[in-house]
């Protein structure tokens, strides 16, 4: 879709039958001020162990280290994804060089093992040298702790999955790989790298880095930001409901579902259930296994608010697709309000079913746009608020230029650039910030077409295009033409043929002649040295 915002009347969808399998959620928060259903569960402790006990020098040394690592975790991944993932990871025992680590689930655990597994084995070698081997174990949760935990009604998929009864299927994880496929396994852990959840405290449940104060608004996404905004203030707003928002990757949609998820359980009294597509799917799956299907089903129409992101991966996933449609039925016949993002509109998700594209496209669809130089540059200097010192404004506007497309990718340079500069002991410079970035700066790299050298060159000597591949020969118009074969031979990787090819079909001997002509009078004349310059810098 062109506008950024499309407005339709809300369709009633015809009632549905109920049907026979029921969805889990992946994250469920009610935020009811005045019951205590939504406690948090006190923390975690891990079972106390010889290599935390302390006991013995040995065993002391380890311990030490663990803490060390523990803290470094903390400091490098920040608060609220180690309190995701690694806060209720222990240590112990230790023996014949091998530390164990236990986590309280098997999904935990797989998942900690895959995404810091690496690292943390490093730092502890680093830290404690007869560390040489580490193992997961599953350590499940004391009985104490589930009673603690019992009451609550938000749902976490990082709890205990043995007695948690509202995902028993989490502990199954290994189960699916009979299913699902290798494949479709790894990548669902793969969807796993989610902002953080917190599992035992529903501040943390949607990221708290995630929200409309840190989300910098510009024109390309101002109106999916008033939008989400909207939908915050006033869920199932007629017109805004269902709320679909899609761009490309890293534009921020996830960032303001966050922001949706966190506004609305700040303002209370509305349950809130956010998840990926894929997990909605691997859910279904799951659920269907452990025969569980109709709690799920329940489970999930309870909730006043039903967000799914990514939800291009329904696309050919025919059976999950069908149970959504209903999923969605019936909460927009309850009055609940559903958003859901995905990297295209409705209308250019080619697979989905055509009764679903119409139902999401039923209500307010936004869209995020890629980014200009202007709002680039102004998350980098949101960004960076607080550690001016560490990366320059002229550093900054260097990235805003050259990092375009993806937030996500600009934010990563960033970070990188202050991880380097806070790892050096002083700030960095353009030559520095080129010289740690060089890999993206090299992705990034231009690749001009020689359509557009055509229009750039045609547009500064005032021609028209089509001259460019006329057989005209005045002066006027046979300059601004060779000047062009030759910025195409400069910034492009084509033969002289495919450059002759593209002139009009002229042969490869006039693109040589052009070339050299150019430079014959690019060395006489500083105006047409100049005016080629600018060219090249603007094209290139
Ligand atoms: N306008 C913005 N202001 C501040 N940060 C932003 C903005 N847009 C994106 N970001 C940041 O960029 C990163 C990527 O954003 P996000 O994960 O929301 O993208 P996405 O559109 O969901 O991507 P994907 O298509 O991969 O799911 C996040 O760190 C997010 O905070």
């Amino acid at each position: 879709m062109d506008g950024a915002l499309k407005a339709t009347p809300l369709q009633t969808p015809p009632p549905i039958p109920e049907q026979q399998v029921a969805l889990p959620q992946e994250i469920i928060v009610t935020a009811q001020g005045e019951s205590t259903t939504t406690q948090p569960s006190p923390p975690e402790a891990p079972p106390p162990t010889p290599a935390e006990s302390g006991e013995g020098n040995a065993e002391s040394a380890i311990q030490a280290a663990w803490v060390k690592v523990r803290d470094h975790l903390r400091a490098v991944i920040g608060a609220a994804e180690y309190d995701s993932w690694l806060k209720r990871l222990g240590a112990g025992p230790f023996v014949d060089g091998e530390l164990v680590l236990h986590l309280p689930s098997r999904f935990l655990c797989d998942w900690v093992r895959d995404k810091y597994g690496a690292r943390i084995k490093a730092l502890l070698a680093q830290e404690e040298g007869s560390i040489k081997r580490i193992a997961f174990k599953v350590t499940p949760r004391t009985k104490a702790a589930r009673q603690a935990g019992k009451g609550t009604k938000k749902v976490d998929p990082q709890s205990d999955g043995a007695e948690d009864t509202l995902f028993p299927e989490v502990e199954q994880a290994p189960d699916l790989l009979a299913t699902m496929g290798e494949g479709a396994f790894a990548a669902h852990r793969a969807g796993q790298d989610q902002p953080a959840h917190g599992p035992d405290d529903p501040g943390v449940m949607f990221d708290p880095r995630f929200t409309f104060d840190t989300f910098v608004v510009g024109r390309p996404n101002e109106v999916a930001y008033a939008c989400a905004r909207r939908v915050a203030e006033s869920p199932a707003t007629p017109g805004f409901n269902p709320l679909f928002l899609y761009g490309g990757v890293g534009l921020g949609k996830t960032h303001l579902m966050h922001a949706i998820g966190a506004d609305l359980i700040e303002r209370g009294k509305v349950s809130v259930s956010y998840m990926s597509a894929e997990k909605f799917m691997y859910r279904f799956i799951a659920s269907i296994r452990s025969q569980s299907t109709m709690e799920f089903k329940r489970q999930l129409r309870s909730v006043d608010v039903l967000m799914i992101d990514d939800f291009q991966f329904l696309i050919g996933k025919d059976n999950t697709q069908e149970e959504f449609f209903h999923t969605f039925n019936a909460l927009i016949d309850a009055g609940r309000q559903i958003v859901v993002s995905a990297d295209k509109s409705p209308s250019d998700l080619s697979g989905l079913e055509d009764r679903l594209r119409t139902r999401l496209g039923c209500g307010m669809v936004a869209d995020l746009h890629d980014p200009t130089f202007e709002l680039r540059l102004s998350i980098l200097v949101d960004k960076i608020k607080g550690r001016e010192e560490l990366v320059p404004a002229a550093v900054l506007e260097f990235l805003a230029h050259r990092i375009d497309g993806s937030v996500r990718e600009l934010v990563g340079a960033l970070n990188r650039l202050i991880a380097h500069a806070e790892l050096v002991g002083r700030p960095v410079n353009l030559e520095t910030a080129q010289h740690v970035l060089r890999d993206l700066l090299a992705a990034h790299e231009r690749t001009t077409s020689i359509e557009e050298i055509q229009r750039r060159v045609a547009e500064h000597w005032n021609v028209r295009v089509t001259d460019m591949i006329s057989s005209r020969r005045v002066r006027t118009v046979a300059r601004p033409r060779q000047a062009a074969m030759y910025l195409a031979k400069q910034l492009t990787p084509y033969s002289l043929p495919d450059i002759g090819r593209a002139f009009g079909n002229r042969d490869h001997t006039t693109v040589m002649h052009a070339i050299k002509a150019v430079g014959t009078l690019m060395a006489k004349d500083a105006e047409f040295r100049e005016s080629m310059e600018m060219l090249n810098r603007l094209l290139g």
